[in-house]
């Protein structure tokens, strides 16, 4: 087996005798991420590199064009995400889009994606901003319009999980105040990155084998069974008293019945922000009926769960995080922030299109998703043998099932595409032309990118908006300056939290 990659010409990692990778995921002193990513760099001049999973050999992508190739003209070979839940042990979360596969995927794909277009994501912003709103008010009465210490992972993560549980499952929550409400107890549970859960998540993308073959569920029971009766419920509750409500239930109803059409032509001159142009259209070539059943609308709604809160709080605690430690940047952003504030009638609640032309705005968030990436390794399944060729003119072939990660973070982190890589930078992005759109990917590419980035960007430049108008942030004596990243934590985090102190200004 290990003398897999040398039969083909291959760099790879020298694996441990029966682990490979494995051990070193659990004996090194990094994160997950660092080490799946080794190949990229002991291995500069490679397209592509091979490493071992136990026995099993998988693939590291190297250059970003080809991974661009991959997911978008040659996406035929690599429709798949290498992780496969069982339907029983994991009934939401394997009918969610990330983890579905095959027809399923070819069909349920384009049946979401009217759900996120321009004009869907403006009728939500309604209740995106209402939420974000109120509980910026609540935020000031708690600090008594004095300065107020608090950690920026919890106080986000409160906020994502209001929005998103209003915004999927048409329910209003407060967990700032209201701090133990089963939307946010059940929504930690299932989002969950550290202990069992998140060695669980491990397990089922980096040796997605042995999670099937042990069967292993990543979502507890009682989660399930929550979100199942809540969504149910919503949906009862809607078609017995004949309530419209700008949000997912109600545009997943709509799938249901077929009537959830996307306005295309208005959408394709809306430019979002410098990491969102690529189009990405998915054509059904298959037979398969998307039903959306309620465990189909649950599943759907709880993948925007997973897959919004935790990526969405990582990009504005580390934004945050590097507004504080430079004072310079925060000013001219809070500056913009203000001179769009006087455009405004009440001067405080911001509109869906004023947040598309605050450009320091968009700077800043750019990036962050390049310097702290929250998605830093996604991967695909080789579907189709795939030949390509090589630095050094050697045709590679990719046989079907094989796996294959991509390094996100690394290439944002790679000074080939970005100069001085680990300084914290906006000034990159003032002119998105001189951007590598290839290496510059946070959302991923091509068909299976992030269904979610528009709401994402929304989401976070909608609480920036509200917390910079709101407040002045500075480190607290609590806080780790430079930041330790914590590497026992499945997703991006900080060791010891992002403990800030706000300091209200006046409105
Ligand atoms: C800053 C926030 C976010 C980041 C950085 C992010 C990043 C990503 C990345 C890198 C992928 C994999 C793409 C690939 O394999 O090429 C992905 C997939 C996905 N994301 Fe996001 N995401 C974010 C927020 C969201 C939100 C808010 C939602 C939902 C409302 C969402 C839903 C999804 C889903 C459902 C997929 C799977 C798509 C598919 O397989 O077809 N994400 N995301």
């Amino acid at each position: 087996t290990f003398d897999y990659f040398q039969k083909r010409n291959v760099p790879f990692v020298k694996p441990f005798p029966f682990f490979g990778q494995v051990l070193s995921f659990f004996t090194q002193k990094k994160h997950v991420i660092d080490v799946a990513s080794e190949g990229y760099h002991m291995f500069p001049n490679t397209r592509i590199s091979g490493v071992f999973t136990l026995r099993t050999p998988g693939y590291l992508v190297h250059d970003p064009v080809l991974y661009k190739q991959m997911a978008i003209k040659d996406f035929d070979h690599f429709t798949d995400h290498v992780t496969q839940l069982s339907l029983e042990a994991d009934p939401i979360l394997a009918r969610s889009l990330f983890f579905t596969n095959g027809a399923r995927w070819r069909h349920h794909r384009p049946g979401l994606s009217p759900a996120f277009t321009g004009s869907k994501m403006r009728n939500m912003f309604g209740l995106l901003s209402k939420s974000v709103g109120e509980a910026m008010q609540r935020l000031r009465v708690m600090s008594q319009e004095k300065p107020i210490t608090m950690e920026l992972r919890d106080l986000y993560s409160r906020l994502g999980n209001d929005v998103m549980t209003s915004i999927s499952f048409g329910v209003e929550v407060d967990s700032l105040t209201d701090r133990e409400n089963e939307f946010f107890l059940k929504g930690k549970r299932l989002a969950k990155l550290d202990g069992l859960p998140g060695l669980k998540f491990l397990i089922s993308t980096i040796i997605p084998g042995v999670f099937q073959f042990f069967k292993m569920d990543i979502v507890y029971e009682d989660v399930n069974e929550f979100y199942l009766e809540a969504v149910s419920r919503s949906i009862r509750l809607r078609e017995d008293n004949n309530i419209t409500r700008p949000d997912f239930i109600h545009l997943l109803l709509q799938a249901r019945k077929n009537t959830l059409k996307s306005e295309k032509i208005e959408d394709d001159s809306e430019n979002v922000g410098i990491s969102t142009t690529e189009p990405n259209t998915v054509q059904i070539t298959n037979g398969y009926k998307m039903e959306w059943e309620d465990v189909d609308i649950t599943g759907a709604a709880v993948s925007f769960f997973f897959g919004g809160i935790e990526t969405t709080t990582t990009l504005l605690c580390f934004a945050c995080y590097e507004l504080a430690v430079n004072p310079s940047i925060q000013a001219r952003l809070r500056a913009e922030i203000d001179a769009a504030r006087d455009e405004l009638e009440d001067g405080i609640t911001p509109s869906y299109e004023l947040l598309q032309k605050l450009k320091y705005m968009d700077m800043v968030v750019s990036e962050t998703l390049r310097r702290w990436t929250p998605f830093g390794l996604t991967n695909r399944k080789c579907t189709k043998d795939y030949t390509f060729t090589n630095t050094d003119g050697t045709r590679v072939t990719i046989e079907k099932g094989m796996n294959i990660s991509i390094p996100l973070q690394a290439f944002h982190l790679d000074e080939k595409y970005f100069p001085d890589p680990l300084r914290f930078d906006p000034e990159r992005f003032a002119d998105p032309a001189s951007i590598n759109q290839d290496a510059y990917v946070p959302f991923g590419s091509g068909l299976r990118n992030c269904i979610g980035l528009r709401l994402a960007l929304m989401q976070a430049k909608c609480i920036l908006f509200y917390i910079f108008s709101n407040f002045v942030l500075e480190p607290s004596p609590k806080q780790t300056i430079p930041l330790e990243i914590d590497e026992s934590y499945a997703g991006l985090n900080a060791k010891h939290g992002f403990w800030m102190v706000l300091t209200p200004r006046m409105l």
